[in-house]
């Protein structure tokens, strides 16, 4: 595996990335394992499907809010365990602290499936989160814009590759993930986060 590329952006920002995370091989059994065994599911936003497929796997407890619903995550398994805890050294070996509850699949089928620009800022996430994104499958194009700047940057994710997300990147800039005429395959992209379980909220008198 080779050292971190990292990347400061404007007003904090920061992106690392290790294109060889996972030997191509190594990527390769995982992404047909996971096409395989992962619970998809096509949600909806306001009536029409979103253009790819999701799964949410986490700690019990760690709910996912989505289109309004809560959705309770699939229960770990053994190579997302494997997986979590070898990302997380590897934060740890770059100094970021990153300890992971939660996990989020998205399966691109090919290249007319995509994600919008967004920020990854929900307030379950907390403040400035710290965000690790592994690649799986066909090469596609990442990109990040400044939200007032505009300013873009676009990288290629590239099958076993490794994207950290921290700083306060959620802050001021989107990414996405854009749709291709090109012929694609399928990808899967798998996002760790931290989510904290909302507490009941207490209400005085
Ligand atoms: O597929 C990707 O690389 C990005 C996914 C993403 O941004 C998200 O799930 O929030
Ligand atoms: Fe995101």
């Amino acid at each position: 595996m080779t050292a971190w590329q990292r990347y400061s952006l404007a007003d904090g920002g920061e992106i690392g990335f290790i294109p060889d995370f996972l030997a191509p091989a190594e990527a390769e059994s995982l992404l047909q394992s996971l096409l395989h065994d992962t619970p998809w599911e096509q949600h909806f936003f306001f009536g029409k499907p979103i253009p790819r497929l999701t799964a949410w796997y986490g700690d019990a407890g760690v709910t996912y809010r989505y289109s309004g619903i809560q959705h309770n995550p699939e229960h770990w398994t053994q190579p997302l365990i494997q997986l979590r805890d070898a990302i997380s050294e590897n934060g740890s070996a770059d100094g970021l602290d990153a300890s992971f509850n939660s996990v989020l699949l998205n399966r691109y089928r090919n290249g007319q499936d995509s994600v919008a620009f967004h920020a990854d800022n929900e307030p379950e996430l907390g403040q400035n989160p710290i965000i690790a994104s592994l690649s799986l499958g066909a090469v596609r194009r990442f990109r990040l814009r400044h939200v007032s700047t505009r300013e873009t940057m676009t990288m290629n994710l590239t099958s076993g590759s490794l994207l950290w997300m921290f700083g306060t990147l959620q802050h001021h800039w989107e990414h996405a993930l854009p749709k291709t005429n090109l012929s694609v395959g399928e990808r899967v992209n798998l996002t760790f986060r931290r989510t904290n379980v909302r507490l009941p909220q207490l209400r005085e008198g």
